[in-house]
Protein backbone atom coordinates (compact mmCIF):
# COMPACT_ATOMS: atom_id res chain seq x y z
CA UNK A 1 0.00 0.00 0.00
CA UNK A 2 1.25 3.76 -0.72
CA UNK A 3 1.31 6.34 1.52
CA UNK A 4 -1.72 8.06 -0.64
CA UNK A 5 -3.26 4.49 -0.35
CA UNK A 6 -3.07 4.25 2.86
CA UNK A 7 -4.55 7.89 4.15
CA UNK A 8 -8.59 5.58 3.73
CA UNK A 9 -7.32 4.64 7.04
CA UNK A 10 -6.98 8.04 8.91
CA UNK A 11 -9.49 7.92 12.01
CA UNK A 12 -8.96 11.72 13.50
CA UNK A 13 -9.03 14.48 10.64
CA UNK A 14 -8.60 17.86 11.12
CA UNK A 15 -9.65 19.94 8.10
CA UNK A 16 -8.72 23.79 7.62
CA UNK A 17 -10.92 25.82 5.10
CA UNK A 18 -9.50 29.52 4.47
CA UNK A 19 -11.11 32.70 3.62
CA UNK A 20 -9.98 32.58 0.37
CA UNK A 21 -11.84 28.94 -0.02
CA UNK A 22 -15.64 30.12 1.38
CA UNK A 23 -16.08 33.75 0.19
CA UNK A 24 -16.61 35.27 -3.72
CA UNK A 25 -13.12 36.92 -4.32
CA UNK A 26 -14.64 39.83 -6.48
CA UNK A 27 -17.24 40.33 -3.65
CA UNK A 28 -16.49 39.16 -0.58
CA UNK A 29 -19.64 37.52 0.09
CA UNK A 30 -19.88 33.67 1.18
CA UNK A 31 -19.56 31.40 -1.42
CA UNK A 32 -22.71 29.02 -0.84
CA UNK A 33 -22.17 26.63 -3.46
CA UNK A 34 -18.58 25.74 -2.13
CA UNK A 35 -19.49 25.99 1.15
CA UNK A 36 -22.37 23.19 0.85
CA UNK A 37 -20.50 20.95 -1.13
CA UNK A 38 -17.77 21.02 0.77
CA UNK A 39 -20.19 20.24 3.81
CA UNK A 40 -21.55 17.84 2.31
CA UNK A 41 -17.53 16.22 2.33
CA UNK A 42 -17.04 16.66 5.75
CA UNK A 43 -20.58 14.71 6.48
CA UNK A 44 -19.60 11.85 4.79
CA UNK A 45 -16.09 11.55 5.89
CA UNK A 46 -18.31 11.44 9.10
CA UNK A 47 -20.61 8.56 7.75
CA UNK A 48 -17.29 6.81 7.08
CA UNK A 49 -16.41 6.32 10.55
CA UNK A 50 -14.46 9.29 10.66
CA UNK A 51 -13.68 11.96 13.57
CA UNK A 52 -13.75 15.29 11.96
CA UNK A 53 -12.47 18.70 13.17
CA UNK A 54 -13.05 21.76 11.06
CA UNK A 55 -10.75 24.51 11.93
CA UNK A 56 -12.56 27.98 9.69
CA UNK A 57 -11.45 31.25 9.49
CA UNK A 58 -13.40 33.58 7.76
CA UNK A 59 -14.77 35.53 10.77
CA UNK A 60 -13.15 38.93 9.61
CA UNK A 61 -13.91 38.24 5.40
CA UNK A 62 -17.62 37.53 6.49
CA UNK A 63 -17.83 40.52 9.02
CA UNK A 64 -16.96 42.91 7.39
CA UNK A 65 -19.56 42.13 4.52
CA UNK A 66 -22.09 41.89 7.39
CA UNK A 67 -21.26 45.69 8.19
CA UNK A 68 -21.18 46.58 4.55
CA UNK A 69 -17.47 47.96 4.32
CA UNK A 70 -15.50 48.04 1.18
CA UNK A 71 -12.77 46.42 2.41
CA UNK A 72 -11.11 44.79 5.51
CA UNK A 73 -10.76 47.79 8.71
CA UNK A 74 -7.33 48.57 8.84
CA UNK A 75 -7.18 49.43 12.86
CA UNK A 76 -6.70 46.08 14.75
CA UNK A 77 -9.44 47.03 17.28
CA UNK A 78 -11.40 47.21 13.99
CA UNK A 79 -10.58 44.02 12.78
CA UNK A 80 -10.94 42.27 16.20
CA UNK A 81 -14.43 44.02 16.25
CA UNK A 82 -15.44 42.73 13.06
CA UNK A 83 -14.09 39.08 13.36
CA UNK A 84 -16.57 39.20 16.56
CA UNK A 85 -19.48 40.02 14.39
CA UNK A 86 -18.25 37.86 11.29
CA UNK A 87 -17.53 34.97 13.45
CA UNK A 88 -21.56 34.70 14.77
CA UNK A 89 -22.63 34.98 11.46
CA UNK A 90 -20.10 32.12 10.06
CA UNK A 91 -21.48 29.94 12.92
CA UNK A 92 -24.79 30.82 11.60
CA UNK A 93 -24.44 29.63 8.56
CA UNK A 94 -22.45 26.28 9.39
CA UNK A 95 -24.92 25.58 11.89
CA UNK A 96 -28.06 26.32 9.15
CA UNK A 97 -26.29 24.30 6.58
CA UNK A 98 -24.87 21.10 8.87
CA UNK A 99 -28.56 21.14 10.53
CA UNK A 100 -29.97 20.33 6.99
CA UNK A 101 -27.78 16.91 7.17
CA UNK A 102 -29.27 16.42 11.04
CA UNK A 103 -25.28 17.06 11.62
CA UNK A 104 -24.44 19.55 15.41
CA UNK A 105 -21.55 21.07 15.37
CA UNK A 106 -19.75 23.34 18.21
CA UNK A 107 -17.64 26.70 18.57
CA UNK A 108 -14.36 26.38 19.89
CA UNK A 109 -12.27 29.67 20.03
CA UNK A 110 -9.19 29.15 21.21
CA UNK A 111 -5.49 30.47 20.87
CA UNK A 112 -2.12 29.58 20.42
CA UNK A 113 -0.90 30.57 23.47
CA UNK A 114 -2.92 27.23 24.87
CA UNK A 115 -0.01 25.25 24.19
CA UNK A 116 1.95 26.98 26.74
CA UNK A 117 -0.20 26.31 29.66
CA UNK A 118 -0.61 22.82 30.46
CA UNK A 119 -4.16 23.20 32.39
CA UNK A 120 -5.96 25.13 29.58
CA UNK A 121 -4.35 23.03 27.50
CA UNK A 122 -5.84 19.88 28.86
CA UNK A 123 -9.43 21.54 28.94
CA UNK A 124 -9.52 22.03 25.26
CA UNK A 125 -8.17 18.98 24.89
CA UNK A 126 -10.68 17.33 26.50
CA UNK A 127 -13.79 19.38 25.66
CA UNK A 128 -13.13 18.87 21.97
CA UNK A 129 -12.56 14.96 22.72
CA UNK A 130 -15.53 14.87 24.09
CA UNK A 131 -17.34 16.56 21.53
CA UNK A 132 -16.02 14.19 19.04
CA UNK A 133 -17.26 10.97 21.27
CA UNK A 134 -20.63 13.08 21.36
CA UNK A 135 -20.67 12.56 17.49
CA UNK A 136 -20.03 16.37 16.90
CA UNK A 137 -17.99 17.95 14.55
CA UNK A 138 -15.88 20.87 16.63
CA UNK A 139 -15.77 24.54 14.40
CA UNK A 140 -12.58 25.64 15.45
CA UNK A 141 -11.33 29.55 15.06
CA UNK A 142 -9.05 31.69 16.58
CA UNK A 143 -10.26 34.02 19.97
CA UNK A 144 -9.85 37.19 17.78
CA UNK A 145 -10.85 39.17 20.76
CA UNK A 146 -7.85 38.14 23.06
CA UNK A 147 -5.55 37.36 20.34
CA UNK A 148 -4.36 40.39 17.72
CA UNK A 149 -1.05 37.71 16.46
CA UNK A 150 -3.34 35.90 13.99
CA UNK A 151 -4.96 38.53 12.52
CA UNK A 152 -1.73 40.22 12.02
CA UNK A 153 -0.15 37.67 10.41
CA UNK A 154 -2.91 35.60 8.96
CA UNK A 155 -1.99 32.58 10.82
CA UNK A 156 -5.00 30.10 11.26
CA UNK A 157 -2.47 27.76 9.62
CA UNK A 158 -0.74 27.27 12.57
CA UNK A 159 -4.04 27.50 14.59
CA UNK A 160 -5.44 24.30 12.53
CA UNK A 161 -1.47 22.20 13.52
CA UNK A 162 -1.85 23.51 17.12
CA UNK A 163 -5.25 21.35 17.20
CA UNK A 164 -4.25 18.43 15.23
CA UNK A 165 -1.28 17.98 17.38
CA UNK A 166 -3.59 18.57 20.77
CA UNK A 167 -5.92 16.15 19.94
CA UNK A 168 -3.66 13.77 17.84
CA UNK A 169 -5.03 13.89 14.80
CA UNK A 170 -3.86 11.32 12.53
CA UNK A 171 -3.89 13.86 9.40
CA UNK A 172 -4.21 17.32 8.68
CA UNK A 173 -5.96 18.70 5.72
CA UNK A 174 -5.50 22.60 4.58
CA UNK A 175 -8.29 23.64 2.39
CA UNK A 176 -6.92 26.60 0.10
CA UNK A 177 -7.20 28.60 -3.30
CA UNK A 178 -4.14 26.53 -4.79
CA UNK A 179 -3.63 22.85 -5.20
CA UNK A 180 -0.85 22.68 -3.17
CA UNK A 181 2.93 24.14 -2.95
CA UNK A 182 4.84 24.98 -5.89
CA UNK A 183 8.58 25.62 -6.09
CA UNK A 184 7.52 29.26 -6.07
CA UNK A 185 4.16 30.89 -6.17
CA UNK A 186 2.76 30.43 -9.71
CA UNK A 187 0.38 33.85 -8.91
CA UNK A 188 3.41 35.60 -10.02
CA UNK A 189 5.63 32.37 -12.00
CA UNK A 190 3.55 30.38 -14.09
CA UNK A 191 6.57 27.98 -15.09
CA UNK A 192 6.51 27.38 -11.19
CA UNK A 193 6.42 23.80 -10.38
CA UNK A 194 4.04 21.64 -8.76
CA UNK A 195 4.99 19.34 -5.41
CA UNK A 196 3.66 16.15 -4.90
CA UNK A 197 5.20 15.42 -1.54
CA UNK A 198 7.48 16.81 0.99
CA UNK A 199 9.86 14.05 3.44
CA UNK A 200 11.57 17.08 5.01
CA UNK A 201 10.84 21.04 5.57
CA UNK A 202 14.18 21.62 4.41
CA UNK A 203 15.34 25.20 3.72
CA UNK A 204 15.29 24.71 0.47
CA UNK A 205 11.50 24.39 0.82
CA UNK A 206 10.63 26.93 3.03
CA UNK A 207 12.22 29.46 0.43
CA UNK A 208 9.92 28.33 -2.12
CA UNK A 209 6.72 29.71 0.20
CA UNK A 210 5.78 33.02 -1.11
CA UNK A 211 3.06 34.94 0.81
CA UNK A 212 -0.50 36.17 0.34
CA UNK A 213 -1.74 35.99 -3.46
CA UNK A 214 -5.82 36.34 -2.85
CA UNK A 215 -7.67 39.35 -1.91
CA UNK A 216 -8.93 37.53 1.33
CA UNK A 217 -6.22 35.63 1.98
CA UNK A 218 -3.79 36.08 4.60
CA UNK A 219 -0.71 34.70 5.35
CA UNK A 220 0.30 32.72 2.00
CA UNK A 221 2.15 29.77 1.39
CA UNK A 222 5.05 30.50 4.49
CA UNK A 223 2.25 30.22 7.17
CA UNK A 224 1.38 26.51 5.64
CA UNK A 225 5.01 25.74 5.72
CA UNK A 226 4.69 26.18 9.35
CA UNK A 227 1.63 24.37 10.00
CA UNK A 228 3.33 21.93 8.22
CA UNK A 229 6.31 21.69 10.58
CA UNK A 230 4.65 21.48 13.65
CA UNK A 231 2.14 18.82 12.10
CA UNK A 232 4.70 16.77 10.97
CA UNK A 233 7.05 16.86 14.18
CA UNK A 234 4.05 15.86 16.38
CA UNK A 235 3.40 12.96 13.99
CA UNK A 236 0.53 14.38 11.88
CA UNK A 237 0.26 13.78 7.81
CA UNK A 238 -0.40 17.08 6.27
CA UNK A 239 -1.59 17.91 2.73
CA UNK A 240 -2.15 21.61 1.14
CA UNK A 241 -4.62 20.75 -1.54
CA UNK A 242 -7.55 23.30 -3.71
CA UNK A 243 -10.78 23.86 -1.80
CA UNK A 244 -12.52 24.42 -5.39
CA UNK A 245 -11.46 21.10 -6.60
CA UNK A 246 -14.35 19.13 -7.38
CA UNK A 247 -14.98 16.75 -4.43
CA UNK A 248 -11.27 16.77 -2.63
CA UNK A 249 -11.70 15.43 0.18
CA UNK A 250 -13.53 12.48 -1.56
CA UNK A 251 -10.49 12.17 -3.80
CA UNK A 252 -7.96 12.38 -1.05
CA UNK A 253 -9.27 9.51 0.65
CA UNK A 254 -9.33 7.48 -2.56
CA UNK A 255 -5.75 7.84 -2.53
CA UNK A 256 -5.03 10.54 -5.63
CA UNK A 257 -1.98 12.20 -5.89
CA UNK A 258 -3.76 15.38 -5.63
CA UNK A 259 -2.59 18.51 -3.51
CA UNK A 260 1.02 17.91 -1.56
CA UNK A 261 1.56 15.50 1.36
CA UNK A 262 4.03 16.20 3.87
CA UNK A 263 5.11 13.16 5.22
CA UNK A 264 4.93 12.86 9.75
CA UNK A 265 8.26 11.98 11.02
N1 LIG B 1 5.34 28.46 -3.36
C1 LIG B 1 4.04 28.68 -3.40
N2 LIG B 1 3.20 27.70 -3.81
C2 LIG B 1 1.85 27.87 -3.84
N3 LIG B 1 1.24 29.03 -3.47
C3 LIG B 1 2.02 30.05 -3.03
C4 LIG B 1 3.44 29.92 -2.96
N4 LIG B 1 3.94 31.09 -2.48
C5 LIG B 1 2.90 31.90 -2.24
N5 LIG B 1 1.73 31.30 -2.56
C6 LIG B 1 0.42 31.94 -2.43
O1 LIG B 1 -0.26 31.45 -1.26
C7 LIG B 1 -1.67 31.60 -1.49
C8 LIG B 1 -2.49 30.77 -0.50
O2 LIG B 1 -2.45 31.34 0.80
P1 LIG B 1 -3.64 32.27 1.41
O3 LIG B 1 -3.97 33.35 0.43
O4 LIG B 1 -3.22 32.65 2.78
O5 LIG B 1 -4.86 31.29 1.42
P2 LIG B 1 -5.87 30.76 2.54
O6 LIG B 1 -6.91 31.83 2.71
O7 LIG B 1 -6.42 29.51 1.93
O8 LIG B 1 -5.09 30.49 3.81
C9 LIG B 1 -1.81 31.17 -2.94
O9 LIG B 1 -2.95 31.71 -3.54
C10 LIG B 1 -0.51 31.65 -3.60
O10 LIG B 1 -0.67 32.84 -4.34
N1 LIG C 1 -9.43 34.44 12.73
C1 LIG C 1 -9.34 35.21 11.51
C2 LIG C 1 -8.17 34.60 10.73
C3 LIG C 1 -7.86 35.07 9.41
C4 LIG C 1 -6.97 34.04 8.69
O1 LIG C 1 -6.02 33.45 9.20
O2 LIG C 1 -7.35 33.78 7.49
P1 LIG C 1 -6.84 32.66 6.41
O3 LIG C 1 -5.52 33.12 5.85
O4 LIG C 1 -7.92 32.72 5.44
O5 LIG C 1 -6.74 31.32 7.08
C5 LIG C 1 -10.69 35.07 10.76
O6 LIG C 1 -11.42 34.11 10.98
O7 LIG C 1 -10.99 35.97 9.96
Amino acid sequence: MTIRENLINKKKIVIKIGSSSITHCETGEIDYGRLEKFIRELINLKNMGKEVVLVSSGAIAVGTKVMNLTKRPSLIEEKQAVAAIGQANLMMCYQKIFGEYNQKVAQILITKDLMDHPVRRQNAQNTINALLKMGVIPIVNENDTVATEEIVYGDNDTLSAIVGSLITADLLILLSDIDGLYSEDPRKNNKAMHIPEVEEITEEIEKMAGGVGSCVGTGGMATKICAAQIATDHGVDMIIANAGMHHVIGKIFEGKPIGTLFIAH
